[in-house]
């Protein structure tokens, strides 16, 4: 099997104390591979990557990265880790052009200029839609695309483990598409380890190659994505 390039081990988490919204949680996101969320909404899923993330502190459980726990490193050391986070509301600066925003995600490397320019180029052969618009307001760009400049400033980081909360909330069902499309490539061609959060069940388990299903805030089943095809029937669709 893959290596673990995450792990969420036992976690409780909420965020009032004494009021667990995930009890004894475990998941495992292995290298190069997409893994998906899944669950009724309210059932806890983004509060997971939050607490990934280091937004919410676990009361109980640990987070790994690459083996090493990172629950209490600060959030701003964790991106120099190679985790990044990418939540539900699109976060472009909508005023500012595409370029500007790209570059905000090179903020950490911003003293080499060869090496910005060099993810900036990368993220134009990602993206090429970008680069054709690279000097417009980032606000003038359709949701998918404001998807792509939000998710291109991340990878400016480089990061090894992305974490994404439903990526396609308010997108049309054809700009939905290019964003799982983008992702795929992320976790294919580049190898990027991926945790997805997603209310798009089907979508998600196109994409995904394994599964994690909560319930109550807890694990419910779990297992490779091509197993739950036949589930789907049973587990979420009425
Ligand atoms: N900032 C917050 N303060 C207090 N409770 C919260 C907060 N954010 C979420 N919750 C509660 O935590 C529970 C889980 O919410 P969460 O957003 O993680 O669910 P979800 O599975 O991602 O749902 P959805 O699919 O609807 O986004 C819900 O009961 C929600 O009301």
């Amino acid at each position: 099997m893959t290596d673990a390039v995450l792990e969420l081990t036992d976690l409780d988490v909420g965020y009032y104390r004494d009021l667990n919204i995930l009890s004894d949680l475990n998941v495992v996101a292995r290298r190069g591979q997409v893994t998906a969320i899944l669950g009724a909404n309210g059932v806890g899923k983004s509060t997971a990557l939050k607490a990934a993330f280091g937004f919410l502190a676990p009361f109980k459980g640990d987070v790994l990265l690459e083996g090493e726990s990172v629950r209490d490193v600060p959030t701003h050391e964790k991106i120099l880790k190679g985790l990044a986070y990418i939540p539900q509301q699109p976060g472009v600066f909508r005023d500012m052009t595409v370029e500007e925003n790209l570059l905000l995600g090179g903020w950490t490397f911003r003293g080499d200029r060869a090496q910005v320019r060099r993810k900036l180029e990368a993220n134009y052969q990602r993206f090429p839609a970008l680069r054709d618009k690279r000097r417009q307001a980032t606000g003038e760009l359709s949701g998918g695309q404001q998807r792509m400049v939000e998710i291109g400033r991340t990878l400016m980081a480089e990061p090894k483990m992305l974490l994404v909360d439903e990526p396609t909330a308010g997108l049309s069902k054809m700009l939905a598409n290019e964003v799982y499309v983008m992702l795929t490539d992320l976790a294919v061609k580049d190898g990027l380890t991926i945790l997805l959060v997603d209310q798009e069940i089907r979508q998600a388990l196109k994409i995904a190659d394994y599964v994690y299903v909560l319930e109550l805030g807890r694990n419910k089943y779990e297992g490779p994505a091509s197993e739950f095809k036949d589930l789907e029937k049973a587990f979420w669709v009425a």
